[in-house]
């Protein structure tokens, strides 16, 4: 995957907002996503992430600003936007009695591919999403993997410079998963601009080169995921055991710095701690210096999902 910097973003939200009733689904929200780039989209349920992917997708439009794709605003330009987009949704139907072959050159016909250029399009998605074995399958017998593939696949069939994913990952098994993966690095690997959602950090942090964090329709985070987990890893969750019991250890680390909810429970002691952990290996060496026998000493720093949940205070809307 690479990165370019200091060309026009294929991808551009400006202050988009999408208010339903009281609903304020989508709050403002601004990014750019580049050619050869992965963007992931990560919120919980509700988060506005589908409505925004729709507003660029021109399935819908903003209730104020504007979003750009390759140049093209969603609402002065939609014919030209659709042409450089492949939106594929979180759900889709699956046709009775229509093979693999027959759904793509559907959807190439709909997008006015003719004669040498659509058997071009269509052998080009069924190799990159290694469907050309299964050309002739019926679609309604596919696996949940393989129906995921195709539908990436008539998603690519125009050739879009950007690609819109809503939630690709959800309910694939972990194989399907990995494989989901490498596919999507392949776009970036095309030149396309990837924007991915999903409400699980994890599932996209090793397939991004950028992640935003929505929650209830706002932007909370922007950047690589080191760059948010470096904004939230300051502290570790230290817990320690003291034989004999812990409140004279509390009271001794009351009053040390960089200490936060120092909370003691018999023999358990439990705070947050603000330095690295040679200032935590020093710590425990001035406990046991100062006589108290501590028998159980663990530090854990915050976790993807830990730094997930701490940048989203699950609040639904
Ligand atoms: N057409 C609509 N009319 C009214 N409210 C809507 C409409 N579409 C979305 N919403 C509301 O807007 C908010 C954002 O929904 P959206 O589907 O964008 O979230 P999401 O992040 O994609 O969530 P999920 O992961 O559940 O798909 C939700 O509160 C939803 O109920």
């Amino acid at each position: 995957m690479i990165q370019i910097p200091n060309d026009e973003p294929k991808i551009e939200l400006r202050g988009v907002h999408r208010v339903f009733g009281d609903t304020h689904a989508v709050n403002g929200v601004s990014f750019t996503v580049h050619a050869g780039e992965v963007f992931g989209y990560i919120g919980p349920n509700g988060a506005g992430k589908t409505t925004s992917m729709k507003i660029l997708a021109t399935l819908d439009e903003p209730t104020w600003g504007d979003a750009r794709v390759d140049g093209f605003s969603v609402i002065d330009d939609p014919e030209h936007v659709r042409r450089r987009l492949g939106f594929m949704p979180d759900y889709y139907g699956a046709y009775q009695n229509v093979n693999v072959r027959e759904y793509l050159d559907f959807f190439a016909r709909a997008y006015g591919l003719r004669g040498a250029d659509r058997r071009r399009a269509i052998s080009f998605a069924m190799d990159f999403t290694g469907l050309d074995v299964l050309a002739k399958k019926p679609m309604d017998g596919l696996s949940k993997g393989m129906k995921q593939r195709l539908c990436l696949g008539r998603t690519m069939i125009h050739d879009p410079s950007v690609m819109v994913l809503d939630e690709p990952a959800a309910g694939l098994d972990p194989r399907a998963r990995i494989e989901l993966r490498e596919m999507i690095g392949r776009l970036a690997d095309l030149g396309k601009a990837v924007l991915v959602s999903s409400h699980i950090l994890t599932e996209l942090a090793e397939m991004c080169d950028r992640v935003g964090i929505i929650e209830q329709g706002r932007l909370l985070a922007v950047g690589t995921v080191d760059e948010i987990s470096g904004q939230f890893e300051a502290t570790s969750q230290v817990r320690l055991r003291v034989l004999g019991g812990a409140a004279a250890a509390g009271e001794w680390l009351s009053q040390h710095d960089h200490l936060e909810e120092l909370a003691v429970n018999g023999e358990r002691v439990s705070f947050r701690h603000a330095g690295d952990e040679a200032a935590q290996a020093d710590l425990l060496a001035q406990l046991i210096g100062a006589g108290f026998r501590v028998i159980e000493f663990t530090c854990k720093t915050k976790s993807l999902e830990d730094v997930f949940l701490e940048v989203t205070k699950g609040r639904i809307q």
